[in-house]
């Protein structure tokens, strides 16, 4: 009886349930996201790579890659004005699943960059000026963020497998640095708030079993705010 309650709810206008997708690049997330967009009453939003790739006609998720001292901020600021972009788009579905968030672009991407000295001061002070205004100013509710949990030997293999144009110049090391700074912030709270609970989702596995794995947490994900 429960369920039929939750589930009549879940079709009421007055729950909303936004979820995050988080993990390593080529982790799997828009193959998790493709999977439930299966489902009706599901709104799925995957990263905007494609304008990351295509700003009138630049491509600022390239140059960062060629040169990440010189296009680092330009790319960061981008990302952050489209994750924006995706986090105030009014919901019309009870369910929506989203690819990342701004939190991870500035938590771990942005983040990594000016750890690894790759990002100068001044230009982190300036991004993160904006991050704090936005989120101070800007409702951003996230209900649950899934972390899928790989290791960075297999986002290489991936990432490799993908072959995005872009990303071969990505060496292990890059994904190990990913990899490191979101288990300090989801799993052991080392390092900045964590906006909602985390679902953790071991995502090493071949797509058999990460889709079982995705069917036996479904109601978690697709309930998580009800
Ligand atoms: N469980 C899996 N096992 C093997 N390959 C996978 C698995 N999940 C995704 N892939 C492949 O790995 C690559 C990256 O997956 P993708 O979903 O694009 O990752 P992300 O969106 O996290 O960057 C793609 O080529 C995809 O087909
Ligand atoms: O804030 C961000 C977010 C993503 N990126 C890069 C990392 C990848 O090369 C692409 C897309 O990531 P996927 O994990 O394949 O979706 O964008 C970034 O540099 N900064």
């Amino acid at each position: 009886e429960k369920q039929i309650d939750k589930n009549k709810k879940l079709k009421s206008e007055e729950c909303h349930d936004l979820c995050c997708i988080s993990g390593n690049i080529a982790s799997g997330k828009t193959t998790c996201l493709e999977y439930f967009s299966k489902t009706s009453d599901i709104e799925v939003l995957t990263e905007p790579v494609s304008k990351w790739r295509n700003v009138q006609g630049c491509n600022p998720l390239g140059l960062m890659y060629q040169d990440p001292s010189r296009w680092g901020l330009t790319l960061q600021t981008y990302v952050q004005l489209t994750m924006l972009d995706r986090h105030v788009l009014p919901m019309s579905t009870p369910v929506r699943m989203m690819e990342r968030s701004i939190y991870s672009a500035k938590y771990i991407f942005a983040e990594n960059l000016y750890k690894s000295g790759k990002m100068p001061e001044v230009d982190f002070a300036v991004l993160s000026e904006w991050f704090e205004w936005i989120i101070k100013n800007i409702a951003i509710p996230v209900d649950l963020i899934v972390y899928l949990q790989t290791s960075p030997q297999t986002c290489y293999e991936r990432l490799k497998q993908r072959c995005r144009d872009e990303e071969k110049v990505i060496p292990l090391e890059y994904l190990e640095s990913i990899h490191n700074l979101y288990e300090d912030w989801l799993i052991h709270h080392k390092s900045f708030e964590v906006p909602a609970p985390v679902l953790v989702i071991p995502a090493d596995h071949d797509l058999k079993k990460m889709l079982h794995q995705y069917e036996e947490n479904r109601e978690k994900i697709l309930m998580a705010h009800c």
